[in-house]
């Protein structure tokens, strides 16, 4: 095909859609038939609605071939699982018993059996749920939900394409089932699996797919010459089959790397590859390995992931050298637009201005169609769109918003000095001893008790002006009181206020520094029925008021052993929000650092002698490929010491970090130069074993975070607590 023609062929599509609608009815759906109010019926057709308004915004958007499949009812991972009959033992009775309820106790476990482990989807803020396999596990076709889904669609009148987890990620997410040598490497089962995607594709061939989507994120990460063969062997195999749809196979997140030309030699019809972010160097990778002759390419040049409007022109010269590289190029996000919220329309308190910045997935998927319309038919054609979109990435450029001249005048003049504390870590511990006069073995909790509903209740009620700020208070105040004498009493040495006026860890700050913005219905899914709304970081941003002090206090007062001042770190911030994309993360990272330093300053002046800083997304912003990680670590490091170095010697530094495996990241905890680190077992392990400098570590039960209600704790912890 000539470039001409190429561009003559070009659609938009997408990889998901947010699954929860508008009014999260799929929550409210799901979360009451777990409560019993509401019936099977009702929430399967619940879900069947949600799908068809799905499908309609994106088509009404523009896009010509729909996703089919990436419907769930808590987890694509898990709807892998039933797909290919990988069901746990220990979940087998329930599923036969009833296989929405089974799928449900696979999810949250239920009285009998613990659910399946949940862990984070890449360098992402969503959850999926960990298949078990080992070397037992017998696999099964069970096409129901992708036939289904893909019909629905089709009778609907959509051109549909079904999506599914590939086999070589479903393998590479994969771990070792309970009673199986932790050595196990699931991708040995290939071999039994490809059989089982060879049925689900004959199945979805025979209802009416004319294209399947396979998505393989996993091989955007580094991957051993063995896990490439294994590409290299199931495409070879799937594409080898008679009885298939055309394949794409998809990555997003990163760069496909060496895993680029293995993909792009397969026996397979088309490649949908990301083109945003540090992804973006699939260009020139693509064009290195010779490009996609006789194939299609789906170029994901929209950020899926992030909630700005694309830079329409800029994508326009990455789609036409992408016209010479393959049969056909179509656009679209580069990922699921499951990591974003729904519409921005719906955002009425947003500064009009403002507003005209988002891009959320309606937007997303309007920006696809746009971009495959000026394929098709020249720019000429969406002349007055691009001249809107230049005028809005004009407006962000030049606003007061993003550019505040004090915040660049600050970050203008910070030295390398002002990320290093003034005393050397031996020198500080002395400083400290003699200051806390703490016991051997001093003992600390995390930092919030639990967030109980009368909490919920009042600042609900302060929000909707049922009551004042003052009664507000007083009822934290009360809190508070009695989380310090609970401490004294269960004789801990260093205390926490308990963070009862923290509505989130991250939001909490970002109400409070200039530069975020709060969106309505900014809601995204975290895992299953919980759905968070990060604060926008829009602009460039500082603390115009002390933000804990006061708090901090009044705690302090209450009690005569030391109380820590609790504040949320750079990184953390930035992980667990929509950060502004116009200039370098570690930018912005250093503003946020200067704005907490402001904070960690007044708290010692305020008379706190122990300040944690937590840190809990450090390593999970960790990019995906090893490459970027040094940079990474770097900036991210320093934005930690950018925000703690401000302090005395005799002032106690403490970092928290939770969830996370930090083997791979010991070297920078040790940059952090915090005076204490704490964190659970597995972690502590790790930091007195591999630590360079002596510190103080210790580890503890991380119970819960004061930000999730107890409606939303994750599956088995009341029970597992006894609460
Ligand atoms: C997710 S880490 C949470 C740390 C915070 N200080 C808390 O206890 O909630
Ligand atoms: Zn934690």
């Amino acid at each position: 095909m000539t470039t001409k023609s190429a561009a003559a062929a070009s659609v938009a599509t997408a990889y998901g859609y947010p699954r929860q609608g508008r009014g999260r009815e799929l929550k409210k759906a799901i979360e009451g038939y777990w409560k019993g109010s509401v019936t099977a019926e009702v929430l399967l057709a619940t879900a069947a609605d949600l799908r068809r308004g799905n499908w309609q915004q994106l088509a009404d958007s523009g896009v010509e071939e729909v996703p089919t499949g990436d419907f769930s009812f808590y987890d694509h991972v898990l709807d892998t699982t039933v797909a290919v009959g990988a069901i746990p033992p220990r979940h087998r009775d329930a599923v036969e018993a009833d296989p929405l309820d089974g799928y449900f106790a696979m999810a949250r476990g239920n009285q009998d059996v613990a659910p399946l482990e949940m862990t984070k989807w890449f360098d992402t803020n969503y959850h999926y749920l960990v298949p078990e396999l080992g070397p037992d596990t017998v696999f099964t076709a069970n096409p129901a939900k992708a036939v289904g889904e893909l019909r629905e669609a089709l009778l609907l009148g959509h051109a549909a394409r079904p999506v599914l987890v590939g086999p070589v990620t479903y393998l590479l997410l994969a771990k070792p089932a309970p009673g199986v040598a932790a050595d196990f490497q699931p991708i040995t089962l290939l071999d039994r699996l490809l059989p089982v995607y060879a049925e689900l594709l004959a199945g979805l061939r025979a209802a009416g797919a004319d294209w399947v989507q396979l998505d393989e994120p996993a091989l955007v990460q580094d991957r051993t010459p063995a896990e490439l063969n294994a590409a290299a062997r199931a495409y070879r195999e799937l594409g080898a089959l008679t009885d298939r749809p055309k394949l794409l196979v998809a990555s997003y997140f990163d760069r496909l790397g060496d895993a680029l030309p293995v993909l792009a030699k397969a026996p397979i019809e088309g490649l949908a590859l990301d083109f945003t972010g540090p992804a973006a160097a699939n260009l020139e990778d693509l064009a290195a390995a010779g490009g996609l002759p006789g194939k299609r390419l789906v170029a994901g040049v929209i950020d899926g992931r992030n909630i700005w409007i694309n830079d329409l022109e800029k994508s326009l010269t990455t789609l036409a050298t992408l016209l010479g590289l393959a049969d056909t190029v179509d656009v679209a996000p580069s990922c699921s637009l499951l990591h974003v919220p729904i519409d921005a329309t719906l955002e009425r308190d947003i500064d009009p201005q403002i507003a005209r910045w988002l891009a959320f997935a309606k937007q997303k998927a309007a920006e696809a169609a746009l971009l495959a319309r000026g394929l098709r038919e020249g720019t000429g054609a969406i002349a007055a769109d691009l001249a809107a979109n230049r005028a809005d990435l004009a407006s962000r450029a030049g606003s007061p918003i993003t550019r505040d001249p004090a915040v660049r005048a600050r970050i203008a003049a910070v030295t390398d000095a002002d990320a290093r504390r003034a005393q050397a870590y031996p020198q500080r511990a002395e400083a400290q001893r003699a200051r806390l006069g703490l016991p051997l073995l001093p003992t600390t909790t995390i930092g919030s008790f639990p967030q109980t509903t009368e909490l919920r209740v009042a600042r609900a009620d302060l929000t909707a002006g049922r009551i004042d700020g003052a009664t507000y208070r007083e009822r934290m105040e009360a809190e508070v009181r009695e989380v310090i004498a609970y401490q004294e009493k269960a004789g801990l040495d260093v205390l926490v206020h308990g963070e009862p006026e923290r509505n989130d860890m991250v939001q909490y700050f970002a109400e409070q520094l200039t530069g975020y913005l709060a969106t309505r219905h900014g809601w995204v899914q975290s895992y299953g029925t919980r759905y968070v709304r990060p604060p926008v970081l829009a602009g460039d941003t500082s603390r115009p008021h002390p933000m804990t002090v006061d708090w901090f206090r009044y705690a302090q007062g209450l009690t005569d052993r030391p109380v820590k001042g609790m504040l949320t770190g750079p990184v953390t911030m930035l992980a667990w929000s929509f950060v502004r994309d116009d200039q370098p993360l570690a930018d912005t990272a250093r503003q946020v650092a200067l704005a907490l330093r402001d904070e960690v300053v007044d708290l010692e002046a305020g008379g706190a002698a122990v300040v944690q800083v937590d840190e809990p997304a450090l390593r999970e912003t960790l990019p995906l490929r090893a490459a970027a990680r040094p940079a990474y670590l770097d900036w991210a490091t320093e934005a930690f010491r950018l925000a703690t170095s401000g302090v005395r010697a005799d002032t106690q530094i403490h970092t928290h970090m939770c969830y996370a495996e930090f083997g791979a990241i010991m070297t920078a905890i040790d940059d952090l130069d915090a005076d204490v680190i704490h964190t659970f077992l597995r972690g502590i392990v790790l930091v007195i074993r591999k630590i360079r400098a002596p510190r103080d570590a210790g580890c503890g039960c991380h119970v819960i975070a004061a930000s999730v209600a107890e409606g939303d704790w994750p599956p088995g912890i009341p029970r597992r607590l006894g609460r």
